[in-house]
């Protein structure tokens, strides 16, 4: 999976110019930058989400109902409690192709259980972060895009966090995309690194 020639223009602002990315089967594909150099932008462009400047080829990318994608600022009902929420993202899936690996089971059982009845709208920025990823691994999708997955994830639920999204790529054959200002948090991962 490749984008071709993306190029980037925000009114007389050039983001990116003819960059050539290729996507990995077998590593999680990090994308880094500094603040404002267009990582989310291409998240939206893989996904098929825009933005209107953005132009490239893309190859062998699936439809976007074939691509789960976690914004950067996470959003959900407030008023539904986690189980209600993570029931949600089960409806959207085949009930039968939900894996559940060592890391997903821990993330729910140390970190979610305690929590599962509690309203979205009640819970600290972290813990909607972790709901919402730990739904998103849930979905059976061909590729998942994180943008900043463990934004305000403590240094403890950060490493399971992204063990259990790296569990897509060994043991799913899965296409994973992230963002991320923590190399540290990566080093015991294979990666395929872009940088912008
Ligand atoms: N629709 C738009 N119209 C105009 N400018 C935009 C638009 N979308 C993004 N930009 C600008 O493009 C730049 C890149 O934005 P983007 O969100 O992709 O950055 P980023 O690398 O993800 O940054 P961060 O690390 O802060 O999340 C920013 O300066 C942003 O203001």
């Amino acid at each position: 999976m490749e984008i071709k020639n993306y190029s980037v223009t925000f009114g007389n602002r050039q983001l990116s110019t003819n960059l050539n990315v290729s996507f990995s089967k077998s590593k999680m594909n990090i994308v880094m930058g500094a603040n404002g150099a267009g990582k989310s932008t291409l998240l939206d462009f893989v996904a098929g989400v825009g933005p209107k400047g953005a132009v490239g080829e893309k190859v062998e990318i699936p439809s976007y109902k074939k691509i789960a994608y976690q914004l950067q600022q996470v959003h959900f009902f407030p008023t539904l409690t986690v189980a209600q929420t993570i029931e949600f993202y089960t409806t959207l899936t085949d009930k039968a192709k939900i894996k559940m690996y060592e890391n997903a089971q821990t993330v729910r059982k140390n970190i979610l259980d305690p929590i599962w009845d509690t309203k979205m709208g009640q819970l600290s920025g972290g813990e909607r972060q972790i709901v919402l990823t730990y739904g998103q691994c849930l979905l059976d999708k061909e590729v998942y895009i994180f943008d900043e997955p463990t934004s305000g994830v403590d240094e403890t639920n950060a490493p399971v966090i992204l063990s259990m999204i790296n569990d897509l790529v060994i043991n799913e054959h899965k296409i994973v995309i992230m963002t991320s200002h923590h190399s540290d948090q990566l080093k015991q991962f294979d990666l395929n690194l872009i940088t912008l």
